[in-house]
């Protein structure tokens, strides 16, 4: 069998999973309350989009919001993962989008529902290639930014984080086994705001990495 290759890890079929409210900004603007533990949710490997191919808008959203943020890329699988080790556990990263319809979370969350039809939606993850680790070496310290249609929309940097990267990996890996190839999306800072068919949507993380996504409908 051949060695898979980490740098290809959203072909690898494993989980993404997602923190929200991480940004006490983001919080706010949504008037969310600062949480006190992290707060999490899950992405089928379906969700994930690679630059070249389109954003879909599901059709039952009026309310499409971006959501720029980094991913953490797991290299080294592990339960119960203690903060201290955490960071030997990564591979590397990629600069994700974590596309939200808002709408139908407004409603879920008025509900008492599940966010599985605003967060996991195919095409609901679109990332940036892989990034070593090597070339982050210190993630709780770079900037992210996205323009929509060359509009700035969001500009944040993971120094506001709430939870810090080994927090989660170790909050994580206490309940939900980490694997090799797992994507871990740590949050979005503010600007959140919606997108319309045919908007291109670009995003970076400092000079490190940019991509280019295109936003469509799906067809019928
Ligand atoms: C309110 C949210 O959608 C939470 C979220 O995903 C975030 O990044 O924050
Ligand atoms: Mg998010």
């Amino acid at each position: 069998m051949t060695a898979r290759n980490i740098s290809r890890f959203w072909e690898w079929g494993r989980k993404i999973i997602c923190v929200g409210r991480n940004y006490a900004d983001h919080a706010k603007e949504l008037k969310n309350a600062i949480p006190t533990e992290p707060v999490l949710f899950l992405k089928p490997p379906t969700a994930y989009v690679k630059e070249g191919s389109p954003i879909l808008v599901p059709l039952y959203t009026s309310n499409l919001h971006h959501e720029v943020e980094l991913g953490v890329v797991i290299g080294k699988g592990g339960t119960a993962i203690p903060q201290s080790a955490a960071m030997e556990h990564v591979a590397g990263y990629a600069l994700c989008l974590d596309m939200t319809a808002r709408d139908i979370q407004d409603e879920c969350k008025s509900k008492g529902l599940p966010w599985t039809m605003a967060k996991a939606f195919n095409t609901s993850c679109p990332v940036s290639e892989f990034i070593p680790k090597e070339r982050i070496p210190d993630p709780g310290n770079v900037s992210l930014w996205l323009k929509v249609n060359d509009q700035l929309r969001q500009s944040g940097c993971t120094s506001q984080m709430i939870f810090s990267i080994p927090y989660l990996i170790s909050y994580i890996s206490d309940f939900i086994t980490l694997e090799e190839g797992d994507l871990i999306l740590t949050g979005t800072p503010k600007g959140v705001s919606a997108v319309q068919e045919h908007d291109e949507l670009q995003a970076g993380i400092e000079d490190i990495v940019m991509m280019n996504f295109r936003v469509d409908r799906p067809e019928q």
